[in-house]
């Protein structure tokens, strides 16, 4: 039996969402860990005023990437930017990269997705399920693909308590919302919104769980794996311990607080905090690619990635453990000595963003209007108060994943030493 590291090589791999904190990872750990690999065919569009390869040069240059640079200073060569916008038809992909990704790709990681939760359904849809339609349209004309494995969300469910790893049938039909949503007007769809995302929070776990049906539905002759990782954090150890790129989710939160403006937020003591580090996360999901492309499972297998059954670790431990490290390592140019603190209650929660959140804001911007400065505390507050809103439904309750396959996938990997030495940071 070959190791992971081993069944990589040579392999042709498509990556979509590379570009992103997932996405980054992913690459850098496939480059380290399995030097064999041939190519990796990312899909990228221009941005902010940068064309593909500036971006894809850009991202080389990332402190990520040093190890990988250290062992082959060549890498990117490896790495072959094609050019794609995920929500035009065809993904906008060119004819001739067509020829070239449906001749030579093994194995697609789809990663590419919106992930704010705020996103008008309209665009949600766009990206996280009719882009997932015409990628799995297009790997069902890949000639070589062993396996193709979707990114979705632990949070795809959550309008339930417990969650198992089994794809879960939507009241709408995706293909039937598609449809529709084409030729309705934006006013009309932001008015419906409410009623079709039902008891789910948002649009971004909404369109996660239509993807998953979608993913099910179009899957045809492929192996099909589907990664579900809870809230995920900076990395535990590889590359290197703590790399983050991003304000998402705790993140944000943490440094709000680190810096000393977020004194409050919704949350409860009790309710567990399921955060998984990236790198983790990226090793559990190279594995189910090696997992389905050599086992082939007859249905499509989904992998609860999170942390809460096997170690699990509270809210409330979370602030003392942010709290306390804020106040050994202050963070450079705080606005007030960091001191922060949770709540269920809502009207304590009111009580301290009056108190302070807004209170000192309203000073701060005084002082800098009197002395000729644009106030700008209030709009700053303004804004966190937004994303801890967004944010406190995931914070005040708990679930329960099944995680039975991802310890399948465990025991088996267990057996062989060299899948030991790749996968030994996440098992
Ligand atoms: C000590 C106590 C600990 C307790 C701690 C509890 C934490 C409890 C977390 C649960 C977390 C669940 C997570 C589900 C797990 C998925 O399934 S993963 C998907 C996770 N997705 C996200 O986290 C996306 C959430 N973010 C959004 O939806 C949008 O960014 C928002 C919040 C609606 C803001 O949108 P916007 O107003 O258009 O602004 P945007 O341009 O995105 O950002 C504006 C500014 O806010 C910052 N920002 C963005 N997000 C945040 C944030 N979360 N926080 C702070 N700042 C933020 C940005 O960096 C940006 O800063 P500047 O660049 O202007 O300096
Ligand atoms: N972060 C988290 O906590 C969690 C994430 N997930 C899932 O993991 C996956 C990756 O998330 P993460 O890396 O954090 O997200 P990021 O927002 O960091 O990355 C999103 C990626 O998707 C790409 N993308 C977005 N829109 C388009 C488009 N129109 N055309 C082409 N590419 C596009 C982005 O490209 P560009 O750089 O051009 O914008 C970027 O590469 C997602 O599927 C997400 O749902 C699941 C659970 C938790």
């Amino acid at each position: 039996m070959t190791s992971i590291s081993e069944w990589y090589a040579g392999k042709n791999v498509l990556i979509t969402g590379a570009t992103g904190f997932m996405g980054k990872v992913l690459m850098e750990k496939l480059l380290r860990s399995c030097p064999d690999v041939n190519a990796l065919y990312i899909l990228v569009r221009p941005k902010a005023g940068q064309s593909m390869s500036e971006r894809v040069q850009d991202m080389m240059k990332c402190k990520l990437f040093d190890r990988v640079r250290e062992d082959n200073p060549d890498f990117h060569q490896k790495i072959i930017p094609i050019s794609s916008e995920l929500t035009q038809p065809g993904l906008a992909i060119s004819p001739e990269d067509v020829q070239t990704l449906t001749s030579c790709i093994n194995i697609v990681f789809h990663c590419a997705a919106t992930i704010r939760f705020d996103e008008p359904l309209k665009h949600a849809l766009q990206l996280n399920v009719i882009a997932t339609q015409q990628l799995l349209s297009l790997a069902q004309q890949m000639q070589h693909l062993q396996a193709f494995i979707h990114i979705s969300t632990a949070y795809a469910n959550c309008n339930r308590r417990h969650i198992d790893e089994v794809i879960y049938p939507l009241p709408v039909e995706p293909k039937k919302l598609i449809d529709s949503l084409e030729w309705m007007d934006d006013s009309i769809i932001r008015d419906i919104t409410p009623h079709l995302i039902g008891d789910r929070p948002n649009t971004y776990t909404y369109t996660k769980a239509l993807a998953e049906c979608v993913v099910q539905q179009e899957s045809g002759k492929l192996n099909i794996g589907i990664i579900r990782p809870s809230i995920v954090g900076a990395s535990w150890q590889e590359p290197f311990p703590g790399w983050i790129d991003n304000f998402n989710g705790p993140s944000g939160v943490f440094i709000a607080a680190g810096k000393g403006i977020l004194r409050t937020m919704r949350a409860s003591n009790d309710a567990v905090a399921d955060l998984i580090p990236v790198d983790v996360v990226i090793n559990l999901t190279l594995a189910a690619g090696w997992y389905t492309a050599v086992h082939r499972p007859k249905t499509a297998l989904v992998y609860n990635c999170t942390t809460g059954g096997i170690n699990p670790f509270h809210w409330g431990e979370i602030e003392h453990h942010v709290m306390s490290t804020f106040k050994r390592n202050p963070l450079e140019q705080a606005f007030r000595r960091p001191n922060a603190n949770i709540t269920s209650s809502y009207l304590i929660y009111q009580y301290w963003i009056l108190v302070s959140h807004k209170f000192p804001a309203l000073i701060y911007d005084l002082f800098l209007r009197l002395s000729g400065q644009k106030p700008q505390m209030m709009r700053i507050f303004n804004r966190l108060h937004k994303a801890i809103g967004l944010l406190e439904y995931f914070s005040s309750q708990d679930w329960e994943w099944n995680s039975d396959n991802m310890n399948m996938l465990m025991s088996h990997i267990n057996k062989y030493t060299h899948c030991e030495t790749l996968l030994n940071s996440s098992l």
